[in-house]
């Protein structure tokens, strides 16, 4: 196909301090300066001195070789830790190591695949409301809702203590209020600042933590489900070095770090999968042709004939990767593709332009899933939608399995068409989205 989706606007130079600060409030992507699409690296100033990297071999230092040198962001801190305290996913050292190693049984092959079920009643549900929505629908909102039902119903299982609306209302509020990413978190000036988007957050959080609180302390009564959901496999997690197991606060903060780092992300993977699969009907007719022979009812047993469908989300994940602007704190100095690196200097990772480079794509800006077709070889740190090295994603696979289970099912009941005039803008703020929505019509098949 010729024609090409929505792209960003990107920078034509690197922006200045005041640049930053209107960027970051409007769309993060367009901080990227459009020579991030040729270039191995890219420097700046804007208060801190900054360095966008692109290059696969300074990202596999950054994420692997030195991690321990790139913790974390300040910025990345400021934003996440009133939501999630000092949970796995912006922890260091000690403190990460421990929390990842009694979270990881959580996550292996084996507990994944008995989630699957959750995901096939989610997917169920979807398909039959999507069945009964006012045409066209908005296929982002229809995703969110299936993949906050999945995630709400694998951590709190109980659903006798915990109120899905609330929840539901309460981090979409956070959500909404993180994402005024401050201009004073961007010049990098002191938490004890007053940030006036964060009034809101502040009761919005309380309601959340004190639910997902009484949502623990209720299972430490009534003791671990069967099957055991993600609060039974994370009470149960033990550090196997010191034998050490989460606190009820530890407890809570990873359990909400969940449920924010899994559910948004996968909406977003599923609708602009929906949309590239509207926007090209020959890929959605070989997809759909291969979800139906797998169907009528898709579980974790298809996933082995899904290839294409497979296929399809990482060509989603490459083209619009949900984190695709993250970014770390250089604390030694260093060099990057020849470029001097002082501690204190923060090195992002615009995974955006990484997975539309021009030195490593052939036409990057296309929608091709057969990029991704068995046997194509590419450098492992080229395709970085979960990140890499030992702070790679923790739910990758439980995310993969989650969208190739609910696309299938999809695209076997209706073909998807587009909206004249309505395609989404990608914007970024925490995460990226489809500004707009993905509006849609479904007729069943
Ligand atoms: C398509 C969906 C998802 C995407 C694109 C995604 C992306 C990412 C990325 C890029 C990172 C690394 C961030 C960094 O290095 O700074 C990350 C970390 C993390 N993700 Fe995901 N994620 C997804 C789904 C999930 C799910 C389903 C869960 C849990 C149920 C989850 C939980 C986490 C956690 C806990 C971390 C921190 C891991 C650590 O630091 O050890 N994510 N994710």
């Amino acid at each position: 196909m010729d024609r090409l989706p929505p792209r960003v606007a990107l920078a034509p130079r690197p922006r200045g301090v005041l640049g930053w600060a209107v960027a970051a409030q409007r769309n993060v992507l367009e901080l990227i300066p459009e020579a991030a699409l040729r270039e191995p690296i890219i420097s700046g100033r804007a208060g801190l001195r900054w360095h966008m990297v692109m290059d696969p071999g300074a990202l596999r230092r950054v994420l692997k070789d030195r991690v321990e040198d790139y913790p974390k962001s300040v910025v990345t801190k400021l934003l996440l830790e009133p939501a999630i305290g000092n949970s796995m996913f912006i922890a260091e050292g000690a403190q990460w190591r421990w929390q990842r190693l009694a979270a990881a049984p959580a996550f292996a092959a084996r507990h994944v695949e008995a989630l699957a079920p959750v995901m096939t009643a989610a997917a169920e549900a979807s398909a039959a409301r999507i069945a009964q929505a006012p045409q066209p629908f908005d296929a982002h909102a229809e995703m969110v809702a299936a993949t906050f039902d999945i995630i709400s119903d694998v951590t709190f299982s109980g659903g006798e203590s915990i109120d899905r609306d609330v929840v539901y209302r309460a981090f979409n509020g956070y959500i909404a209020s993180v994402a005024q990413v401050s201009l004073l978190d961007v010049l990098g000036l002191p938490r004890w600042v007053p940030r006036p988007g964060r009034i809101f957050s502040g009761r919005v959080l309380r309601e959340t933590r004190a639910l997902a609180d009484h949502a623990i302390a209720e299972r430490a009564r009534r003791g671990a489900r069967l099957p055991p959901d993600l609060l039974d496999l994370l009470r149960a997690g033990v550090d196997p070095e010191t034998g050490r197991s989460m606190n009820p606060s530890e407890l809570r903060d990873n359990l909400l770090t969940f449920l924010v780092a899994g559910h948004e992300t996968t909406a977003l993977t599923l609708s602009w999968a929906l949309y590239l699969c509207a926007f090209d009907p020959a890929v959605q007719a070989c997809a759909a042709a291969e979800a139906q022979a797998a169907g009528p009812r898709i579980t974790a047993a298809e996933l082995p004939r899904l290839s294409y469908v497979q296929q399809v989300v990482q060509e989603s994940l490459r083209l619009y990767p949900p984190a695709a602007f993250f970014s770390r704190t250089a604390r030694s100095a260093d060099t990057l593709c020849g470029r001097r690196i002082e501690p204190g200097d923060t090195v992002i990772l615009p995974i955006y332009a990484l997975h539309r480079h021009r030195l490593l794509w052939d036409n990057p800006d296309a929608f091709d899933p057969d990029r991704f077709a068995p046997g194509v070889q590419r450098d492992r740190f080229a395709f970085l939608p979960f990140g890499g090295g030992p702070r790679i994603c923790i739910g990758a696979s439980f995310a993969l399995q989650e969208a190739a289970i609910i696309l299938a099912t999809l695209l076997a009941r209706f073909d998807f068409a587009l909206v004249p005039g309505r395609d989404p803008y990608p914007r970024m703020i925490l995460t990226l989205r489809p500004e707009g929505g993905v509006w849609l019509r479904a007729t069943p098949r």
